[in-house]
């Protein structure tokens, strides 16, 4: 069985066309395929937090979580952006059941920085692919939210590029970073191959900067815990899922070989 986990960025999340969804449930309903969803939504909940008159700020990438904005970051990512996933999904021909990483313990998660300037934000410890082996077989279509539980039962959150990272390893699938851009862009040309290196001097240049951090970084961190491929593509791409899921060359491809690509 490949296993495909197809992180859906909150930049995108309501831009994606139906044809993605039934690109989805194509791929759900393919013998030897088995698509996986982890979704994002950050913009949603800066948006909720505003209205709150809560104030939010990111450190690397990543939002500084105190138990407050916890509260709505587990409401939005939980609720309102996971139900919205599966209803287009649904609508659109697949059968999906949305879950958080804290139902039927799936995803385990500690302090990324045990002092917690930054709060709860959560790096994942264990994933219980179980659970999400048991939906797949049913050619149902899993669509997760990044919330983990610790040992201790605190709650963290867990960036979705990161999660979604975790759980291509855990289940040894290739991952696609589904966002609002064609892929990593340098003076607006796409750069179709990536090699470690490169990422890591285009970080320096600030040619990747906010949001492309996390994602370029767990895409390397993941094809270093043996996670076979990893591309970043445009939600709007038509065909891109399947493209990929079938080895052609879609949006940004990562590897760790020395080669220069750019
Ligand atoms: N070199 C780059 N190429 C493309 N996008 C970049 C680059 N560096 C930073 N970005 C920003 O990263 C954003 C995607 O990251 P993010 O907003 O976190 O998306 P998502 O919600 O899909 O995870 C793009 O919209 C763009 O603003
Ligand atoms: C720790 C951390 O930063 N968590 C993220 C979780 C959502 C996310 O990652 O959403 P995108 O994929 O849309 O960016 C946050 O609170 O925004």
């Amino acid at each position: 069985m490949q296993y495909v986990v197809i992180k859906c960025g909150g930049s995108i999340v309501d831009e994606l066309p139906d044809s993605f969804f039934e690109d989805l449930a194509t791929l759900a309903n393919r013998e030897d395929v088995a698509p996986i969803i982890v979704h994002g939504g950050g913009p949603m909940i800066s948006s909720q937090l505003k209205q709150l008159n809560v104030t939010t700020t990111f450190e690397k990438g990543l939002r500084v979580t105190t138990e407050e904005v916890l509260d709505v970051v587990e409401m939005v990512l939980s609720g309102a952006v996971n139900k919205q996933i599966v209803r287009k999904l649904s609508a659109n021909g697949a059968k999906a059941i949305g879950l958080s990483g804290i139902d039927g313990g799936l995803i385990e998660a500690e302090a990324v920085d045990e002092a917690k300037q930054i709060g709860f934000v959560g790096q994942v410890t264990a994933v219980n692919i179980d659970v999400i082996q048991s939906l797949t077989n049913m050619q149902h279509i899993p669509v997760i939210s990044p919330i983990g539980m610790g040992k201790d039962q605190q709650r963290y959150n867990i960036n979705a590029d990161t999660a979604a990272g975790a759980i291509a390893e855990y289940l040894g699938a290739s991952l696609l970073y589904i966002s609002d851009i064609p892929g990593v862009l340098k003076n607006d040309q796409l750069l179709h191959q990536l090699s470690k290196a490169e990422v890591e001097q285009l970080i320096e240049e600030a040619v990747i900067y906010g949001g492309m951090i996390p994602k370029v970084t767990a895409a390397l961190a993941a094809l270093e815990k043996g996670v076979p491929e990893v591309a970043i593509v445009s939600g709007l791409e038509k065909g891109a899922l399947i493209d990929f899921v079938d080895k052609k060359p879609v949006g940004t491809n990562f590897s760790l070989s020395e080669v220069s690509y750019v």
